[in-house]
Formats: structure tokens, C-alpha cells, sequence
């Protein structure tokens, strides 16, 4: 199988249980809820999409021929010592195109395998941490995992919906976009007073880095 990738970088996890550890991201092109394209939002099931995922034009985007091929690619972004390994693999919609042969190629190189989902498909076996964010009006499939991270506020999906789902850790993540500021109050007010979830801020945008 071959894999489109928008764009691979080495930065710190920005968000959720994570935030602050060493990553390499492979950001895979293309999602189940959005074409990505500005005139398909407001038809579209994730309106709300924070990032360009549409290509294989970013920083080592492409289409990658093989597991390996992808594989070596990111582990060729880890700059410090092989202890610690860590890739997110996000996009986009990762879980369109994560399958064994890439997680036994990045497992091979001793990477820890995180993933970033909108919860919509079934996950392969064998991936380490598995993020789910669930949109509202899609269908959750994945309703167990490591961590459940809800952006928030959404019309659609109130944090009471999952509370009773088999994850380690909740995670409230302020919806970003012009009422962020208002959004983060109101993530605050629902964690103080719902403490099985933990407030998730973007550190990365206000670290400004990526
Ligand atoms: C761009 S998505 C890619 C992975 C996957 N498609 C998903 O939705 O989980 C990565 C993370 O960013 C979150 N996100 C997207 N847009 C956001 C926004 N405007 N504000 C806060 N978080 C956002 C998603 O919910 C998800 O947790
Ligand atoms: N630093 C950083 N942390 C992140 N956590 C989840 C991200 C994503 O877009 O999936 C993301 C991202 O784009 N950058
Ligand atoms: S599901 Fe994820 S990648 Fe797809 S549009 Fe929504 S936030 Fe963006
Ligand atoms: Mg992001």
C-alpha cells in the first residue's frame, strides 16, 4: 500500500495527555468529514478544521511507495538519541490509511505510535496511544481507547454523551477559531465543575511553534 502524506515535522506534542513530549508528526493528507476545502465547510460533517491537509505539497509530503519507505522518513526527523521514540500519526484522517505494515516498520525503528482520530473508523492493532475527538453528527466507532479529547463547545456532541465510554483520560479542548476566548471559559467552568476532564490547551499556537 502506498501512503499520501501532507507534511512530517519534529516538534513538541502540543495538546492532550502528551502536551510537551518530543514528537515526530506525519500529518496524512485527506479526511472522511471534510474535503478540506474552504467552499465544502459549512456542508461539511467537521466544520470547525483548524488545519491543511489537502496535498502532499508540506514539508516531506508525498506519496511514499512502502511502509518502510515512510518509515524511514520519519525516524530520519528524530534528532536525539533512539531512547524516547515518539510519532503522532494525524492528518487529515490518519486511519484512512494506518495499517499493520506501517505500524511494524515504525515499531521496527522503536518508535511509540500515538494517534490523532476523528473516532469514525476502526483502528488497527498495535498502536500505542489512541486519541479519539469525536465530531458531532458522524458516528463514533471507536468508543474505548487511551484518551478522549472533545473539542468544545460543539452543538452536537456534549461532553455528557462520552463521559460513560472505556477511556483512561478525558480531555476538554477549547474549540479555536473567533470565540476562542469565550470557548476556553467555558472549558474551564465545565472541568471545575466535571473534574473527569481535564482542560487541554493548544500549547503549541501559543508557543508559536508547530
Ligand atoms: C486536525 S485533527 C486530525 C486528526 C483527526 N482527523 C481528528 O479530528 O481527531 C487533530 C486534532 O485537532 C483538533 N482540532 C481541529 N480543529 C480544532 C479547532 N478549531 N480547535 C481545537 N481543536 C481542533 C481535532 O479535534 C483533533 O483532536
Ligand atoms: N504541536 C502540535 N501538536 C499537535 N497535537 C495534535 C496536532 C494535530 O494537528 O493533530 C498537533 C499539531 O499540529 N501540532
Ligand atoms: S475530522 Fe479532523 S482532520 Fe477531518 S476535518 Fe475534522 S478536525 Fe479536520
Ligand atoms: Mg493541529
Amino acid at each position: 500500500m502506498s501512503y499520501a502524506v501532507k507534511e512530517i515535522f519534529l516538534t513538541l506534542q502540543g495538546e492532550g495527555a502528551h502536551a510537551g513530549r518530543a514528537s515526530v508528526f506525519c500529518r496524512f493528507a485527506g479526511c472522511n468529514l471534510w474535503s478540506g476545502r474552504e467552499a465544502d465547510r459549512a456542508e461539511a460533517t467537521c466544520k470547525f478544521c483548524d488545519t491543511d491537509f489537502v496535498g502532499t505539497d508540506g514539508t516531506l509530503g508525498g506519496r511514499y511507495a512502502s511502509a518502510a519507505e515512510l518509515a524511514d522518513t520519519i525516524a530520519a526527523q528524530w534528532t536525539a538519541s533512539t531512547a524516547n521514540r515518539y510519532v503522532v500519526l494525524t492528518g487529515g484522517e490518519p486511519l484512512l490509511q494506518v495499517d499493520a505494515a506501517l505500524i511494524e516498520a515504525l515499531h521496527a525503528r522503536g518508535f511509540e505510535i500515538g494517534v490523532e482520530t476523528n473516532g469514525t473508523i476502526a483502528a488497527p492493532e498495535g498502536l500505542d496511544w489512541i486519541c479519539v475527538s469525536p465530531k458531532g453528527g458522524s458516528e463514533l466507532v471507536l468508543r474505548r481507547g487511551h484518551e478522549l479529547k472533545l473539542v468544545y463547545p460543539q452543538a452536537l456532541a456534549a461532553p455528557e454523551t462520552f463521559e460513560g465510554l472505556a477511556f483512561e483520560r478525558f480531555s476538554l479542548q477549547p474549540m479555536d477559531g473567533p470565540e476562542v476566548a469565550e470557548n476556553t471559559a467555558r472549558a474551564i467552568d465545565y472541568c471545575l465543575q466535571h473534574p473527569q476532564w481535564r482542560l487541554s490547551v493548544q500549547t503549541h499556537k501559543s508557543l508559536g511553534i508547530r
